[in-house]
């Protein structure tokens, strides 16, 4: 059979079911699933040989990655003819707001076919918890934001009212109603957090379809979750009842208990218990996107249908969420909070760029690397010194040696070369030069301190401690180099205890640079504690 050409707004042949795959998008929120733009790319080439026609490629407002993996995906998998003549349909996902969707578009807008989905919660609980909006502002919101897309240039705009499974079924008619009105060319109705029976799901879709106006000319879509194990039986009831656009993923994975499977048919086995398993996987009450950890921050029911502990379920604090490439500032802010920080809001928004920077790099963002994080951005304020460069030579031959530029506040470069028993040590000992010699030549006038205070600060440093925990398996995982130094004073090298430890710490994907950088960090606290 030949595929009827996808016209947005336009359907013809009523019977032809669409598969819509967001393996990349709501797949990628499986905990522990993140990917890298090569291999979101890989597997976008992979959905488009087994004939998908729609893939939802990702949310390209979260990240510069992700956004990176729309466009590549956009720019070559949207442009691929298959042997039907068929070119996918690419989307990329945004809340509702300027920012998100024009980010989305900006992403997906080389593809022949480039399509922005755009979502709002419509239940009374998202609405009222999560938005702290009105069913009329989310209803303006909704209709103001399909129309920017389509103002963008976008001639296919999919509208997706969250949560529609427990939205009210009158309220859903009216802004479907709307949306359509202002361009919407398809409409994705989800049961968000999975909570409906098979015949429950399918008469939402033919309530729908009986009750909106110009429901006709779109598409209705189906995404259902798996939270009881019912996302493959509720697409088909979905399809049956009229639903001509099915949403799944590869594997069925997905948020929490993960989503429709795409090669699922009506059978389940499997030896292995896998973490999106319906109620009882390891994944089954963990969030790992932004969104969805902020409104169950601020009410649990947004985004779960029982409370874990009511099936006999135990979640220790901290659980509940993982932070990760998808995560937001709220979430980050209450792990810090857990870990005993209480940061201003500015010192978040700044740990949250550097956060999201390694979430990139790595699946998993850990406590420590999060102490990590905060220690440098939080002592960075006080910063004497600068890692400017840093150049190491190993070797079996022994000799290593290290070349070493720091950077002072007044912006002068200080270079110093030295040789010690391993890199970091002569890297050590090439920061130890720099500083001694400055204290030597008293040439250095920063903070306007005179000579003499200048020369009771930069006394020489003992390394007290030293350690670095590579916390996730392989050797281009994050480094978290951990270095505790001494103030030792030549003219009285007495009792240890009389003067106080200072400890950096840094994070980073070179262990050497990370060991420098905490080196530089712990002698920067020092100065600045007189
Ligand atoms: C049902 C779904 O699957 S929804 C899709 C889930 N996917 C994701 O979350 C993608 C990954 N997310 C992220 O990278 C981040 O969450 C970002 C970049 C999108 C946003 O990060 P932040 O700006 O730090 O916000 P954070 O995630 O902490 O909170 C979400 C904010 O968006 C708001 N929001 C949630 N949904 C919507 C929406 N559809 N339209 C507009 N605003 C929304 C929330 O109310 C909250 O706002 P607040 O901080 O003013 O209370
Ligand atoms: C953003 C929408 C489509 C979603 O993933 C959901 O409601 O589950
Ligand atoms: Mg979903």
């Amino acid at each position: 059979m030949t595929r009827p050409h996808y016209i947005p707004n336009h359907i013809p042949d009523p019977s032809y079911v669409r598969i819509l795959d967001t393996t990349l998008r709501d797949g990628e929120q499986s905990p522990g699933a993140a990917m890298t733009p090569r291999q979101k790319l890989d597997i976008a080439r992979q959905l488009w040989k087994l004939g998908v026609d729609v893939i939802e490629a990702g949310f390209p407002c979260s990240s510069e990655s992700d956004f990176k993996a729309v466009k590549m995906i956009s720019e070559e998998v949207g442009n691929c003819v298959g042997v039907d003549g068929y070119v996918p349909v690419i989307i990329g996902v945004a809340r509702c707001n300027e920012r998100d969707i024009q980010t989305a578009w900006d992403a997906i807008k080389h593809a022949k076919r480039p399509r922005i989905s755009t979502f709002i919660a419509t239940s009374p609980i998202h609405m009222e918890h999560k938005l702290k909006k009105s069913k009329e502002e989310v209803l303006e919101i909704a209709c103001r934001m399909v129309s920017f897309a389509r103002s963008l240039g976008c001639d296919d705009v999919q509208f997706v009212p969250e949560d529609a499974a427990r939205s009210e079924k009158e309220y859903l008619y009216e802004i479907i109603g709307e949306v359509i009105k202002a361009g919407a060319t398809t409409v994705d109705i989800p049961d968000t957090v999975g909570i409906t029976m098979p015949w429950e799901f399918g008469k939402l879709i033919a309530d729908i379809k009986a009750n909106t106006p110009a429901i006709h000319n779109v598409v209705i879509s189906t995404h259902c979750h798996n939270d009881l194990g019912l996302a493959v039986a509720n697409t088909i009831e979905g399809a049956r009842a009229g639903a001509r656009q099915l949403e799944v993923t590869i594997n069925g994975i997905g948020e929490r208990a993960g989503n429709a499977s795409l090669e699922e048919v009506e059978e389940y086995t499997g030896m292995h218990l896998q973490p999106h398993k319906a109620l009882v996987g390891a994944n089954a009450f963990v969030h790992e996107s932004g969104i969805h950890q902020d409104g169950w921050l601020k009410h649990k029911a947004t985004y779960e249908i029982i409370p874990p502990e009511s099936i006999g379920i135990e979640r220790s604090s901290g659980t509940g969420i993982v932070l990760g490439k998808l995560s937001g500032r709220q979430a980050l802010r209450k792990r810090l909070q857990e870990l005993g920080y209480q940061l201003k809001d500015d010192e978040v928004a700044s740990v949250f760029l550097h956060f999201k920077a390694m979430a990139d790099k790595k699946k998993r963002v850990s406590d420590a690397d999060l102490i990590a994080l905060v220690s440098n951005e939080v002592t960075k304020a006080e910063s004497i010194w600068k890692l400017g460069d840093l150049q190491v030579i190993c070797g079996t031959q022994g000799l290593s040696t290290a070349t070493v530029k720091l950077i002072s506040t007044d912006g002068s470069e200080h270079i110093a070369c030295s040789v010690g028993s391993g890199s970091v040590d002569s890297a050590f000992k090439a920061v130890n030069l720099i500083v001694k010699i400055l204290k030597d030549v008293c040439c250095l006038i920063y903070f306007r301190i005179s000579l003499l205070e200048l020369s009771r600060k930069i006394e020489p440093v003992k390394l007290v401690e030293y350690s670095v925990t590579i916390v996730t398996e392989g050797v281009d995982e994050i480094a978290t180099a951990h270095v505790v130094i001494r103030k030792e004073n030549n003219h009285d090298s007495t009792e240890q205890n009389v003067h106080p430890t200072f400890s950096g710490t840094e994070a980073g994907k070179d262990v050497v640079i990370s060991s420098v950088g905490a080196y530089i960090a712990a002698i920067n606290k020092m100065l600045g504690s007189n």
